[in-house]
């Protein structure tokens, strides 16, 4: 049997080992941002040994050395020997990605994939054993799965934890989602569901003569007014529910990572409902953010993992290009463009 195979599939059990030892990487990343390492690191003047850092975040010796000892090993600090003491220090990329106070921090996008979306995987073989795709909030916090939300916004440090991970991801993929498209056409902009408003500002900025809505939950507009301000803010913040309420008029609505949250049917009655609001009676859009799916299912990988993802945290699904446009056209929409930005998220613009 061996002999058929090539040297790639021979070679393929050592990627598997890769594969099995990320989950651990990642949780040496995790822990030591849980405890404040590069925080640490970052705010010392000079290298420290593993004792001092130990001391400073109340943790074992032991275990603190293995740990800085590992993220050497990954490249994300320095260590240098001085009179036989191991000496550790920061890299630009944990001060720039990793530590707290940066803009283009990941800190709280780590905290919330390792205290909320960690335990929802340990369930992964139960969701993908649910024949009613039920999400796995039940079990793994014992929150009732049909609340996705409540279950999210659990209590405020979990929505604050939330709303801190919405906000980073535009960090690295918002400047790309709002220029896929030229949208200076669009005057009103309305960003349903926009959270903390992180891709608005994308949007404010991109388009100066354009306004831009943010529009969310009564608790979410009141804590992104509250956390997540900005000086001279350009972005209004409106509260509602874009279920059960009105949702305000515009020329374009925005909708980033909602649809991959919702069943078919939610999503139908969602952009039905947005197809009623333009504030003309032609040439309103709607802009949709997701991780696309290849249509051969081959990948991406990423789009892949969100989907379960969704499978374990919500109603919803990441999707390929073509069920966008079919939902898009049921919902009375004609034109359906799409755009792969080669990151994380991809855009697709429709008009009526
Ligand atoms: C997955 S998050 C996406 C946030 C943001 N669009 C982004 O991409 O960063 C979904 C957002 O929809 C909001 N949301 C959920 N249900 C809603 C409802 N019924 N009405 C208004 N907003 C809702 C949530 O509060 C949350 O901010």
């Amino acid at each position: 049997m061996a002999e058929h195979l090539s040297q790639s599939e021979l070679d393929y059990p050592f990627k598997l080992l890769e594969y099995f030892n990320g989950f651990r990487v990642s949780k040496v990343i995790f822990s030591a941002c849980e405890l404040g390492v590069f925080d640490l690191l970052l705010t010392s003047a000079e290298p420290l040994s593993a004792v001092h850092v130990a001391r400073e975040l109340s943790t074992s010796q032991d275990g603190m050395e293995r740990l800085l000892d590992a993220l050497v090993g990954i490249e994300i600090l320095e260590v240098e020997q001085r009179d036989g003491t191991a000496l550790y220090s920061s890299t630009d990329v944990a001060n720039l990605y990793l530590a707290k106070g940066s803009a283009k921090s990941l800190h709280d996008m780590i905290i919330y994939q390792s205290q909320t979306i960690y335990p929802l995987w340990n369930n992964m073989v139960d969701a993908v054993r649910s024949v009613e795709g039920k999400n796995q909030n039940e079990k793994t916090f014992g929150l009732p799965a049909e609340e996705v939300f409540q279950a999210m916004y659990r209590s405020e440090e979990e929505m604050l934890k939330f709303m801190g991970l919405m906000n980073s991801s535009w960090v690295l993929d918002g400047h790309d989602i709002v220029t896929a498209f030229n949208l200076s056409g669009f005057r009103t902009i309305v960003d349903l569901g926009g959270c903390t408003g992180a891709l608005a500002r994308e949007m404010a900025k991109a388009y100066p003569s354009s306004s831009v809505v943010v529009f969310d939950l009564p608790q979410v507009v009141e804590t992104a007014r509250k956390h997540f301000a900005q000086e001279n803010d350009r972005i209004d913040f409106q509260a509602g529910d874009f279920f059960s309420g009105e949702i305000p008029a515009a020329d374009l609505f925005v909708l980033a990572r909602i649809i991959h949250d919702w069943s078919e049917e939610k999503c139908e009655l969602l952009l039905k409902k947005i197809h009623d609001a333009f504030c003309r009676p032609s040439g309103g859009g709607v802009l949709l953010v997701e991780a696309m799916l290849l249509e051969n299912r081959r990948g991406p990988v990423t789009a892949q993992i969100f989907s379960l993802n969704m499978l374990v945290q919500t109603e919803g699904r990441e999707r390929p290009p073509s069920q966008y446009t079919r939902l898009l056209q049921r919902s009375g929409f004609g034109s359906v463009q799409l755009c792969r930005t080669g990151k994380s998220y991809d855009a697709i613009l429709a008009t009526r």
